[in-house]
């Protein structure tokens, strides 16, 4: 809404700080703390934030006393505590559509809720409903269901929604280290060499566990 303003010819300071929070001091909990769960409790370390995470694994002792963040075990535990939350795990069975009407009335109102995921792992609808209730006070994300996401879709015309297309990893360094990633797997793989652990959704037929 600054950069609005600024390219629109406004100035209207107060139009801007009345939903204008600082982080330091907040609750945040992540939804996975794989790779990507992991860097963003480290990245928020310096702000000061309490932070939380849910995942179906525990991080070791040492990681997590590191990040200075505590493990809730139960999810529905875990978001009324939440003044943002983040989701980093994947798309499975167990997660569609996981964030329903009943997931988000457990959430503090007015919380602030980022998926960079998936999209399907929320119910378009209910989210937008709590947007426009100002039960969600603000969605961020790049991920949508489906996508490209329709020129009605709902997520696009919510209020209080900081919603991009699927841009994440697509600056040029992105492009860069995805393509070397693919190299080198294809590399490995006509030399019969395994990959990396965490690069396998499928090996020998079977799922990997972060995908049941
Ligand atoms: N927007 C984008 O461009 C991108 C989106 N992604 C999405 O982010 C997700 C996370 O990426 P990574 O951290 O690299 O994956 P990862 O596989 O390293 O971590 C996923 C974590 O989620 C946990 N998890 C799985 N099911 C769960 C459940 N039901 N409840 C709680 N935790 C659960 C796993 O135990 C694991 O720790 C990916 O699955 C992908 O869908 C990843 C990269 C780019």
């Amino acid at each position: 809404p600054g950069h609005h303003q600024a390219i629109s010819g406004e100035w209207d300071l107060a139009g801007i700080a009345h939903r204008a929070y600082d982080l330091e001091g907040k609750t945040v909990g992540t939804v996975g703390a794989g790779r990507i769960g992991k860097l963003l409790l480290q990245r928020l370390k310096p702000f000061g934030c309490n932070l939380l995470y849910h995942d179906r694994l525990r991080v070791d002792a040492a990681l997590e006393e590191e990040l200075g963040a505590a493990f809730e075990e139960d999810l529905d535990a875990m978001l009324p505590k939440c003044d943002v939350v983040v989701l980093n795990m994947p798309l499975t069975e167990k997660t569609k559509y996981m964030f329903n009407k009943e997931k988000i009335a457990k959430m503090k109102k007015g919380v602030i809720i980022v998926n960079n995921a998936r999209g399907a792992i929320m119910d378009t609808q209910a989210v937008a409903d709590a947007c426009k209730s100002g039960h969600i006070a603000g969605k961020g994300g790049d991920v949508w269901y489906p996508q490209p996401a329709p020129k009605e879709h709902p997520w696009r015309y919510m209020p209080n929604n900081a919603m991009t297309p699927h841009i994440s990893g697509t600056t040029i360094d992105g492009q860069v280290s995805r393509t070397t990633g693919v190299k080198d797997m294809l590399e490995r793989y006509f030399k019969g060499q395994d990959f990396p652990e965490p690069n396998y959704i499928v090996k020998e037929g079977k799922l990997a566990s972060q995908y049941k």
